[in-house]
């Protein structure tokens, strides 16, 4: 990435290339990155989808691998310019043991930062999160808050714990010196619940709710926010990130972003509405329909359940105490950081995003696909 960039084309690498968001930081690398000369798509299960890929203009490479693997890690980044690191173990149902989550989400960030060491790759972009903050374990309130904001930053639960360590290894390494002596250049990027084409757990509620009779009961309060944001919009900013690492690096090297939009400020369940409404859901209750300790001891017994029912099978449901706190506690961003450090609008508007999501929603929910 030297001044005749414009000529020069790129080499770009994404992890979790397959999943939810990494499908879309592909289709829009392919579609807005200019400079791109080979996409290499890296995750543990490659997508169908990559074959019709492989026929347009930009070289698109498939690499079935694991991030835990440092040597896998290490051949995928070699030759690369930049790499994007999104795949990561999203668990928070108890599916995958504390360790395995560990292992994928720290261990495999640290792979992927000692490949670019290694390899001489100067560019990383990292995917992490808004847990990385919170909601807190005391159930504090982040409202419409920034990335300055002061919040007690406190989780017990394995994933939020390992996206929070993998994001202090990547911003750690902004300035380590990588293979031939330049400095690495990092930022992180930190989504709140990311909606869109390809949301699974939209698409579960949208199931739930013809199961129901096309019902769903309330059982958050409405004024409780959730921060959420469109897959598209956090994709394009993954894509501008990388593309301004090099120009802005004094700036932006070191730094965290929330991934933000015009997306409304709403409770997790009335803004799944927005999408599951027009799909011919209704959202029973203007108040919870169920009393808070009802709940609390329902996410109880799950997590009894769940232990109990190990040895048999794996019985994961949405509730726990963890998905409550997180359903429960206000927790919305506010801020133009990124617009300020990168230059970064969103692409989609709220309007945009809410019909794409819907018609995916229309086109899927009921099948197996
Ligand atoms: N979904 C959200 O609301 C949300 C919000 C904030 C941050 N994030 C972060 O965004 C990233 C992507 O999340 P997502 O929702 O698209 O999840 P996802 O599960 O759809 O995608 C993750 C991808 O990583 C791949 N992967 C998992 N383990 C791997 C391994 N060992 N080696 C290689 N690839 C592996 C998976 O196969 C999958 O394709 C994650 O890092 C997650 O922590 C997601
Ligand atoms: C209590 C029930 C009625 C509803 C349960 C909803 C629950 C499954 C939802 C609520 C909030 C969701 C999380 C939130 O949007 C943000 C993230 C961050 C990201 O890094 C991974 C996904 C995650 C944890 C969402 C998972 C589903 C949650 C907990």
């Amino acid at each position: 990435m030297a001044d005749s960039a414009q000529a020069q084309k790129l080499v770009y690498l994404v992890t979790g290339g397959c999943g939810f968001l990494g499908e879309h930081v592909v289709r829009m690398l392919l579609q807005r990155e200019p400079r791109l000369g080979e996409l290499r798509v890296f995750d543990l299960h490659l997508g169908p989808w990559l074959e019709e890929l492989k026929t347009g203009p930009v070289r698109v490479t498939a690499i079935q691998g694991d991030v835990t693997q440092a040597h896998e890690v290490a051949a995928a980044v070699a030759g690369a310019h930049v790499v994007i690191h999104t795949a990561g173990l999203v668990d928070v149902f108890g599916r995958a043991s504390p360790k395995t989550i560990h292992e994928v989400n720290v261990q495999g960030t640290r792979n992927v930062i000692e490949a670019c060491v290694q390899t001489g790759t100067r560019f990383l972009v990292y995917t992490s999160s808004m847990e990385v903050v919170g909601p807190n374990t005391k159930g504090h309130p982040f409202y419409r808050g920034n990335e300055d904001t002061p919040y007690e930053a406190v989780h017990r639960h394995p994933y939020p714990c390992s996206k929070a360590l993998a994001e202090w290894l990547v911003l750690e390494a902004n300035g380590r010196k990588v293979c031939g002596g330049l400095p690495l250049v990092t930022c992180a990027l930190r989504p709140t619940g990311i909606y869109g084409e390809g949301h699974q757990i939209m698409r579960d509620f949208y199931r739930q709710g013809l199961r129901l009779g096309g019902r769903l009961f309330r059982a958050i309060p409405a004024s409780v926010e959730h921060g959420r944001v469109y897959v598209g919009n956090v994709a394009w900013m993954h894509v501008l990130a990388a593309r301004e690492l090099e120009r802005r690096a004094a700036r932006m090297g070191g730094q965290v972003y929330f991934c933000y939009d015009g997306s409304p400020y709403k409770s997790y369940e009335d803004f799944n509405m927005e999408f599951l409404g027009p799909c011919g859901l209704r959202l029973v209750g203007t108040r919870p329909l169920v009393p808070y300790w009802l709940l609390v001891f329902l996410a109880a017994l799950n997590v009894l359940l769940q232990w109990l029912l190990r040895p048999l099978l794996l019985y994961a449901p949405l509730l726990n105490p963890y998905t409550l706190a997180m359903a429960n506690t206000t927790f919305t961003v506010s801020t133009d950081k990124a617009q300020r450090h990168f230059g970064y609008e969103p692409l989609f508007s709220w309007e945009d995003s809410r019909t794409r999501t819907i018609l995916w929603v229309q086109a899927t929910g009921g099948s197996a696909q």
